[in-house]
């Protein structure tokens, strides 16, 4: 069995409060993204459970995500023995999610190929404890994410008629590095409200609290941003916790980008 696990954006992130389990609430709108990583299950007879990565330098030891959505679901059924073999291709460390992408693949993978019968909502579940940004893959279309991102409701967004760009910068941010870095706040203005406004007027309502101190962090990243907006972006933000900085065009784009600047990244149309 394969599969081709997408990435995400997020389209404006309001932390609004720090909790007591050191996790923060926050407000976004995830995106899928097409670009992929490329998975490939094999059951096997006998043996120990394996992965193999091909494609972006990535160790395959016990914490990758793909083992530990394996073994999440073989504590509680039966699964025989799998080869995984990972074709990475999503950057890691770049706020796209990739990591919970492919958790959420291997999830829906072992579901159908070991017929489990468990429902989206179980699957949702199941996702919710191998991170937060997993949830949102098992179902994978526009959503409104509240609570520690987990709290997913379906969101009116189609940007299937822009063209929308990744560059992906030369440094890797920790994601629990930049939740420490923030103040929460309340947001300043309503998300799902400010999503109806034209595109162009994005930037003033809809924005990416990690911004303020990543960018002060890496002033190269908000270099990033600006490079985009003179290219001729209608909106452009860091996704997630970074490090990457997406830019929505009116029309498809070809971009000149400087190497120090970073790896730019054009959507995939994989029928
Ligand atoms: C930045 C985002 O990508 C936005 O979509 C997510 O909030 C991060 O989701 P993720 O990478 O799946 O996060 P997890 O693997 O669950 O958590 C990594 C670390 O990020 C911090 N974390 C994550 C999510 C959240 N709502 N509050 C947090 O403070 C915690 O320190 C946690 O230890
Ligand atoms: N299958 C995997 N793919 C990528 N990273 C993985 C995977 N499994 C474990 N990791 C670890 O997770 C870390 C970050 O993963 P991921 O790509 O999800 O985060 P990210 O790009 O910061 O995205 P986000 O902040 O949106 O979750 C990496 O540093 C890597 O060591």
């Amino acid at each position: 069995m394969i599969a081709y696990a997408n990435a995400k954006i997020n389209i404006g992130l309001n932390i609004t409060e720090k909790r007591a389990d050191g996790y923060h609430s926050l407000e976004s709108i995830f995106y899928p993204y097409p670009i992929y990583d490329i998975i490939e299950l094999h059951p096997k007879a006998s043996g120990m459970t394996s992965l193999e990565i091909t494609g972006i330098d990535l160790a395959p030891d016990a914490d990758n995500l793909c083992l530990r959505a394996y073994d999440l679901l073989a504590e509680r059924y039966s699964l025989p023995p799998v080869h995984i073999h990972l074709h990475k291709q999503i950057p890691f460390g770049a706020g796209l999610g990739g990591g919970s992408s492919d958790a959420a693949a291997l999830l829906k993978m072992l579901n159908a190929q070991c017929a489990l019968g468990l429902s989206e909502k179980e699957l949702c579940a199941e996702a919710s404890r191998l991170g937060a940004d997993c949830p949102f893959f098992i179902i994978n279309k526009p959503m409104y994410a509240i609570g520690i991102g987990t709290d997913l409701s379906a969101v009116d967004l189609d940007l299937s008629e822009k063209y929308i760009v990744l560059i992906k910068p030369n440094v890797h941010v920790s994601t629990a590095e930049a939740y420490r870095g923030v103040s929460p706040r309340p947001a300043e203005f309503d998300l799902v409200d400010s999503l109806k406004l034209p595109l162009q007027d994005w930037k003033f309502y809809i924005k990416n609290d990690f911004e303020d101190s990543i960018f002060l962090q890496y002033p190269e990243i908000q270099d990033v941003k600006l490079f985009l907006y003179e290219q001729g972006a209608v909106y452009a933000s860091m996704s997630g916790s970074g490090s990457t900085v997406y830019g929505i065009f009116d029309e498809p784009v070809t971009l000149d980008v400087p190497d120090e600047l970073g790896k730019v990244y054009y959507p995939l149309d994989i029928g």
